[in-house]
Protein backbone atom coordinates (compact mmCIF):
# COMPACT_ATOMS: atom_id res chain seq x y z
CA UNK A 1 0.00 0.00 0.00
CA UNK A 2 1.37 3.70 -0.85
CA UNK A 3 2.52 5.61 1.98
CA UNK A 4 0.68 8.69 2.61
CA UNK A 5 2.03 12.45 2.48
CA UNK A 6 2.42 14.03 5.74
CA UNK A 7 0.50 16.93 5.16
CA UNK A 8 2.05 18.22 8.61
CA UNK A 9 5.29 18.23 7.33
CA UNK A 10 7.05 21.45 6.91
CA UNK A 11 7.41 21.17 3.02
CA UNK A 12 3.77 20.99 2.23
CA UNK A 13 3.07 23.99 4.98
CA UNK A 14 4.22 26.16 2.72
CA UNK A 15 1.89 28.44 1.02
CA UNK A 16 1.47 28.40 -2.34
CA UNK A 17 -0.57 30.91 -4.91
CA UNK A 18 -2.93 29.06 -7.20
CA UNK A 19 -3.62 30.58 -10.33
CA UNK A 20 -6.88 32.49 -10.66
CA UNK A 21 -9.85 30.84 -13.11
CA UNK A 22 -8.82 33.45 -15.83
CA UNK A 23 -4.94 31.19 -16.09
CA UNK A 24 -6.85 28.42 -16.12
CA UNK A 25 -9.84 27.34 -18.19
CA UNK A 26 -10.72 28.52 -21.44
CA UNK A 27 -13.87 29.97 -20.44
CA UNK A 28 -12.98 31.39 -17.19
CA UNK A 29 -16.75 32.44 -16.26
CA UNK A 30 -17.85 29.28 -15.90
CA UNK A 31 -19.14 27.52 -12.84
CA UNK A 32 -16.24 25.77 -10.67
CA UNK A 33 -16.46 22.35 -9.33
CA UNK A 34 -13.31 21.57 -6.62
CA UNK A 35 -12.54 18.37 -6.28
CA UNK A 36 -10.12 18.39 -2.88
CA UNK A 37 -7.28 14.98 -3.01
CA UNK A 38 -7.94 14.15 -6.51
CA UNK A 39 -5.33 11.64 -7.38
CA UNK A 40 -4.95 10.94 -10.55
CA UNK A 41 -8.11 13.20 -11.21
CA UNK A 42 -9.99 10.57 -13.80
CA UNK A 43 -13.02 11.57 -12.46
CA UNK A 44 -12.59 15.43 -12.72
CA UNK A 45 -11.43 14.48 -16.55
CA UNK A 46 -14.01 12.32 -17.22
CA UNK A 47 -16.82 14.85 -15.38
CA UNK A 48 -15.16 17.58 -17.53
CA UNK A 49 -15.70 15.92 -20.93
CA UNK A 50 -19.55 15.36 -19.98
CA UNK A 51 -20.00 18.75 -18.66
CA UNK A 52 -18.81 21.02 -20.70
CA UNK A 53 -20.00 24.42 -19.16
CA UNK A 54 -18.67 23.82 -16.13
CA UNK A 55 -14.89 24.30 -15.32
CA UNK A 56 -13.11 21.50 -13.30
CA UNK A 57 -10.25 22.22 -10.83
CA UNK A 58 -8.60 19.20 -8.97
CA UNK A 59 -6.08 19.68 -6.40
CA UNK A 60 -3.94 17.07 -4.74
CA UNK A 61 -0.72 16.69 -2.38
CA UNK A 62 1.10 14.12 -4.12
CA UNK A 63 2.96 15.79 -6.82
CA UNK A 64 4.07 12.36 -9.28
CA UNK A 65 0.41 12.12 -9.72
CA UNK A 66 -0.34 16.09 -10.56
CA UNK A 67 2.01 15.67 -13.18
CA UNK A 68 0.71 13.39 -15.62
CA UNK A 69 -3.26 14.19 -14.34
CA UNK A 70 -2.40 17.52 -15.46
CA UNK A 71 -1.08 17.09 -18.32
CA UNK A 72 -4.14 15.26 -19.65
CA UNK A 73 -6.29 18.15 -18.28
CA UNK A 74 -3.88 20.47 -20.66
CA UNK A 75 -5.13 18.10 -23.56
CA UNK A 76 -8.32 17.74 -22.95
CA UNK A 77 -11.04 18.96 -25.61
CA UNK A 78 -12.71 21.66 -24.13
CA UNK A 79 -10.10 23.66 -21.64
CA UNK A 80 -12.32 23.61 -18.63
CA UNK A 81 -10.23 20.89 -16.55
CA UNK A 82 -6.64 21.27 -14.37
CA UNK A 83 -5.09 19.83 -11.85
CA UNK A 84 -2.83 21.98 -9.66
CA UNK A 85 -0.31 21.04 -6.52
CA UNK A 86 -0.65 21.69 -3.22
CA UNK A 87 -2.00 20.93 0.46
CA UNK A 88 -5.44 21.89 0.49
CA UNK A 89 -5.59 22.78 4.26
CA UNK A 90 -2.79 25.84 3.79
CA UNK A 91 -3.43 27.14 -0.16
CA UNK A 92 -6.87 26.96 -1.35
CA UNK A 93 -8.21 29.58 1.20
CA UNK A 94 -6.77 32.28 -0.52
CA UNK A 95 -7.63 31.32 -3.64
CA UNK A 96 -11.56 30.54 -3.04
CA UNK A 97 -11.22 33.72 -1.58
CA UNK A 98 -10.12 35.67 -4.59
CA UNK A 99 -12.93 33.95 -6.72
CA UNK A 100 -15.88 35.95 -8.20
CA UNK A 101 -19.48 35.54 -6.16
CA UNK A 102 -21.17 32.22 -6.66
CA UNK A 103 -18.25 31.06 -9.52
CA UNK A 104 -17.58 28.06 -6.79
CA UNK A 105 -20.95 26.05 -7.14
CA UNK A 106 -19.61 22.91 -5.78
CA UNK A 107 -16.59 20.94 -3.68
CA UNK A 108 -16.01 17.22 -3.90
CA UNK A 109 -14.02 15.29 -1.12
CA UNK A 110 -13.84 11.43 -2.21
CA UNK A 111 -12.40 9.01 -0.19
CA UNK A 112 -9.79 10.87 2.01
CA UNK A 113 -6.92 8.87 3.06
CA UNK A 114 -7.82 7.04 6.13
CA UNK A 115 -5.89 8.66 8.95
CA UNK A 116 -7.62 6.93 12.03
CA UNK A 117 -5.56 7.60 14.56
CA UNK A 118 -6.91 10.49 17.15
CA UNK A 119 -3.70 12.08 17.50
CA UNK A 120 -3.36 12.26 13.57
CA UNK A 121 -6.76 14.12 13.56
CA UNK A 122 -4.84 17.15 11.95
CA UNK A 123 -3.07 15.41 9.01
CA UNK A 124 -6.97 15.03 7.95
CA UNK A 125 -8.35 16.96 5.37
CA UNK A 126 -11.54 18.47 6.77
CA UNK A 127 -10.34 20.45 9.22
CA UNK A 128 -12.78 23.26 10.52
CA UNK A 129 -10.43 25.76 8.76
CA UNK A 130 -10.83 24.17 5.84
CA UNK A 131 -14.53 23.55 5.78
CA UNK A 132 -15.59 26.99 6.97
CA UNK A 133 -13.52 28.28 3.82
CA UNK A 134 -15.30 26.22 1.56
CA UNK A 135 -19.15 27.43 3.41
CA UNK A 136 -17.45 31.27 2.66
CA UNK A 137 -17.40 30.35 -0.78
CA UNK A 138 -20.32 28.54 -1.68
CA UNK A 139 -23.47 30.47 -1.88
CA UNK A 140 -26.57 29.12 -0.43
CA UNK A 141 -27.77 26.09 -2.49
CA UNK A 142 -24.20 24.98 -3.81
CA UNK A 143 -23.06 21.26 -3.07
CA UNK A 144 -20.44 20.25 -0.86
CA UNK A 145 -20.11 16.21 -1.75
CA UNK A 146 -18.68 13.69 0.35
CA UNK A 147 -18.04 10.47 0.69
CA UNK A 148 -15.83 7.24 1.48
CA UNK A 149 -16.01 4.03 2.20
CA UNK A 150 -14.08 3.85 6.02
CA UNK A 151 -17.00 4.96 8.75
CA UNK A 152 -14.47 6.67 10.62
CA UNK A 153 -13.10 8.63 7.69
CA UNK A 154 -16.49 9.81 7.36
CA UNK A 155 -18.34 10.24 10.18
CA UNK A 156 -15.87 12.40 11.41
CA UNK A 157 -16.58 14.90 8.14
CA UNK A 158 -20.25 14.72 8.62
CA UNK A 159 -20.02 15.50 12.43
CA UNK A 160 -18.01 18.42 11.64
CA UNK A 161 -20.21 19.50 9.07
CA UNK A 162 -23.10 19.01 10.89
CA UNK A 163 -21.66 20.70 13.80
CA UNK A 164 -20.63 24.05 11.67
CA UNK A 165 -24.40 24.49 10.63
CA UNK A 166 -23.82 25.81 7.14
CA UNK A 167 -24.69 22.90 5.33
CA UNK A 168 -28.34 20.51 5.20
CA UNK A 169 -29.37 17.61 3.42
CA UNK A 170 -31.44 18.37 0.67
CA UNK A 171 -34.74 18.30 1.72
CA UNK A 172 -35.74 15.31 -1.05
CA UNK A 173 -32.65 13.37 0.30
CA UNK A 174 -32.47 13.29 3.84
CA UNK A 175 -31.17 9.86 3.97
CA UNK A 176 -28.47 9.28 6.58
CA UNK A 177 -26.30 7.77 3.81
CA UNK A 178 -27.34 8.56 0.07
CA UNK A 179 -27.23 4.83 -2.18
CA UNK A 180 -26.25 6.60 -4.97
CA UNK A 181 -23.43 8.92 -6.16
CA UNK A 182 -24.91 12.35 -7.38
CA UNK A 183 -21.49 13.00 -9.98
CA UNK A 184 -21.89 11.14 -13.13
CA UNK A 185 -18.61 10.01 -13.05
CA UNK A 186 -16.99 7.90 -10.30
CA UNK A 187 -13.19 8.32 -8.81
CA UNK A 188 -10.44 5.13 -9.10
CA UNK A 189 -11.23 4.59 -5.37
CA UNK A 190 -14.71 4.26 -5.69
CA UNK A 191 -14.43 1.80 -8.47
CA UNK A 192 -12.05 -0.32 -6.47
CA UNK A 193 -14.73 -0.48 -3.78
CA UNK A 194 -17.56 -1.04 -5.84
CA UNK A 195 -16.25 -3.86 -7.56
CA UNK A 196 -15.28 -5.86 -4.67
CA UNK A 197 -18.67 -5.24 -3.79
CA UNK A 198 -18.08 -3.30 -0.36
CA UNK A 199 -20.04 -0.37 0.54
CA UNK A 200 -19.98 3.42 -0.39
CA UNK A 201 -20.99 5.96 2.62
CA UNK A 202 -22.36 9.01 0.80
CA UNK A 203 -23.48 12.62 2.28
CA UNK A 204 -24.57 15.58 -0.21
CA UNK A 205 -25.02 18.55 1.71
CA UNK A 206 -26.16 22.23 0.25
CA UNK A 207 -24.74 25.31 1.94
CA UNK A 208 -28.00 27.08 3.82
CA UNK A 209 -28.50 30.63 4.97
CA UNK A 210 -26.85 30.26 8.25
CA UNK A 211 -24.42 32.80 9.60
CA UNK A 212 -20.45 30.56 9.99
CA UNK A 213 -19.22 30.23 13.19
CA UNK A 214 -15.75 31.26 13.81
CA UNK A 215 -12.51 28.81 13.17
CA UNK A 216 -11.70 29.25 16.52
CA UNK A 217 -15.15 28.28 17.97
CA UNK A 218 -15.53 25.50 15.74
CA UNK A 219 -12.28 24.29 16.40
CA UNK A 220 -12.91 23.86 19.99
CA UNK A 221 -16.49 21.81 19.88
CA UNK A 222 -14.60 19.89 17.37
CA UNK A 223 -11.77 19.20 19.71
CA UNK A 224 -14.39 18.81 22.26
CA UNK A 225 -15.78 15.44 20.11
CA UNK A 226 -14.26 12.25 21.02
CA UNK A 227 -16.22 10.02 18.98
CA UNK A 228 -17.58 11.47 16.11
CA UNK A 229 -20.16 8.10 15.59
CA UNK A 230 -22.02 9.56 18.98
CA UNK A 231 -22.13 13.06 18.28
CA UNK A 232 -24.29 12.06 14.89
CA UNK A 233 -26.67 10.64 16.63
CA UNK A 234 -27.35 13.11 19.74
C1 LIG B 1 -7.42 7.78 -0.95
S1 LIG B 1 -6.99 8.97 -2.14
C2 LIG B 1 -8.51 9.15 -3.08
C3 LIG B 1 -8.27 9.80 -4.39
C4 LIG B 1 -9.51 10.11 -5.21
N1 LIG B 1 -10.31 11.17 -4.59
C5 LIG B 1 -10.35 8.87 -5.39
O1 LIG B 1 -11.44 8.81 -4.80
O2 LIG B 1 -9.92 7.97 -6.13
C6 LIG B 1 -6.94 10.53 -1.23
C7 LIG B 1 -6.11 11.57 -1.95
O3 LIG B 1 -6.14 12.80 -1.22
C8 LIG B 1 -4.85 13.39 -1.29
N2 LIG B 1 -4.70 14.32 -0.16
C9 LIG B 1 -4.64 14.01 1.16
N3 LIG B 1 -4.46 15.11 1.92
C10 LIG B 1 -4.43 16.16 1.05
C11 LIG B 1 -4.26 17.56 1.21
N4 LIG B 1 -4.10 18.10 2.43
N5 LIG B 1 -4.27 18.34 0.11
C12 LIG B 1 -4.43 17.80 -1.12
N6 LIG B 1 -4.58 16.48 -1.35
C13 LIG B 1 -4.58 15.66 -0.28
C14 LIG B 1 -3.91 12.18 -1.19
O4 LIG B 1 -2.61 12.45 -1.64
C15 LIG B 1 -4.66 11.16 -2.05
O5 LIG B 1 -4.25 11.19 -3.40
Amino acid sequence: MRQHVNPLSSFFQLPLELPPPEQLFRVPDQPIHLDIGCARGRCLLGLAERDPHWNHLGVEIRRPLVTSADRDALASEHGNVRILFCNANISLEGWMKALKQDQLQRVSIQFPDPWFKRRHRKRRVLQPALLLAIATALQPGRELFLQSDVLNVIEPMVALTELSACFDRPVEDQRHWRASNPLSVPTERERYVLKQNLPVYRVLYRRNQNPLPSVSDLEQRWQEIDNPAEALTT
